[in-house]
């Protein structure tokens, strides 16, 4: 067991309203983390600070540093930095272009990441070692049949299944799944869950969800941490969190769970 991401008292305020209230919390590689919480609890707040979209008020921010064995310190780094550095994110909304195939979409992730590693061996190896990422991406999310499918003709489960490969493109260490399920159909419901577990079987990275639908989030995670508040409400096994009475009040009243 690993700690692979980590925040120290994070809080971020917006003018009086604390959206996130020192959250410390460790996320370990040998597990899969969900973040839940009622509307308005802080999730987007929390991966934004994590991401560097948002800077914290106060707090710190670490990351599995592969070259020094240790955690290195993320909390003031820019996206773009912060993904370089190992922390990879789907959003809600679709953010695939949707012009190109869905190859084509891989391959420019891809490509953007590979220049802007200094990863001698990768630049070096040249275009058959791209062209094989490529295709170990689309295999390694199912994608392979609809390679050549242009972007813009795809189903709204099938996009988001490219924004999985886009953000796996940059080999992550720890990847965030924001929402993975939403919108979807229940049997797009079910291809992306049975996705999420076999990439977490067959890939290095560690997967930290947030997501509404709690059937899914019961079925995936083997840790979850409820958000309240801006501040850790809960947690645990989701046997143990969702039998906490103190999230069932949390939820009342609330149409998010
Ligand atoms: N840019 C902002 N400026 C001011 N307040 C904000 C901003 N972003 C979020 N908030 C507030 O911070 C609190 C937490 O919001 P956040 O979106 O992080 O919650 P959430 O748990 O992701 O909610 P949901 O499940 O509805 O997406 C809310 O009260 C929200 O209104």
């Amino acid at each position: 067991m690993t700690t692979v991401l980590k925040t120290e008292d994070l809080r971020k305020q917006f003018g009086e309203l604390t959206a996130v209230d020192g959250v410390s919390i460790e996320i370990d590689d040998s597990e899969i983390t969900s973040i839940i919480g009622p509307n308005g609890a802080g999730k987007t707040t929390f991966y934004n600070l994590l991401t560097g979209v948002l800077q914290p008020t106060s707090g710190s921010i670490w990351l599995r540093d592969d070259g020094e064995g240790g955690l290195a310190d993320i909390t003031d780094a820019e996206p773009h930095e912060v993904a370089q550095a190992g922390l990879s994110r789907s959003y809600q909304i679709t953010n695939v272009f949707e012009g190109l195939t869905v190859r084509e979409n891989v391959r420019v992730a891809r490509i953007s990441h590979e220049k802007t590693r200094l990863d001698f061996r990768s630049r070096a190896s040249g275009d058959a070692a791209l062209e094989a990422d490529i295709e170990e991406l689309l295999e390694l999310t199912g994608l392979t049949d609809i390679a050549d499918t242009s972007c813009d003709t795809l189903s709204h489960g099938e996009k988001r299944t490219v924004e999985i490969a886009l953000a796996l493109a940059i080999e992550p260490d720890v990847f965030l799944m924001d929402e993975p399920t939403a919108g979807m159909n229940p049997t797009e419901v079910t291809e992306i869950v049975s996705l999420i577990r076999e990439l977490d079987a067959d890939l290095d990275a560690t997967f930290v969800v947030t997501e509404h639908n709690m059937d899914v989030v019961t079925d995936i995670s083997d840790r979850i941490v409820v958000l309240a508040e801006g501040a850790i409400l809960a947690d645990g096994t989701p046997e143990d969190v969702l039998n906490d009475e103190r999230v069932t009040e949390a939820y009342l009243g609330s149409d998010s769970v």
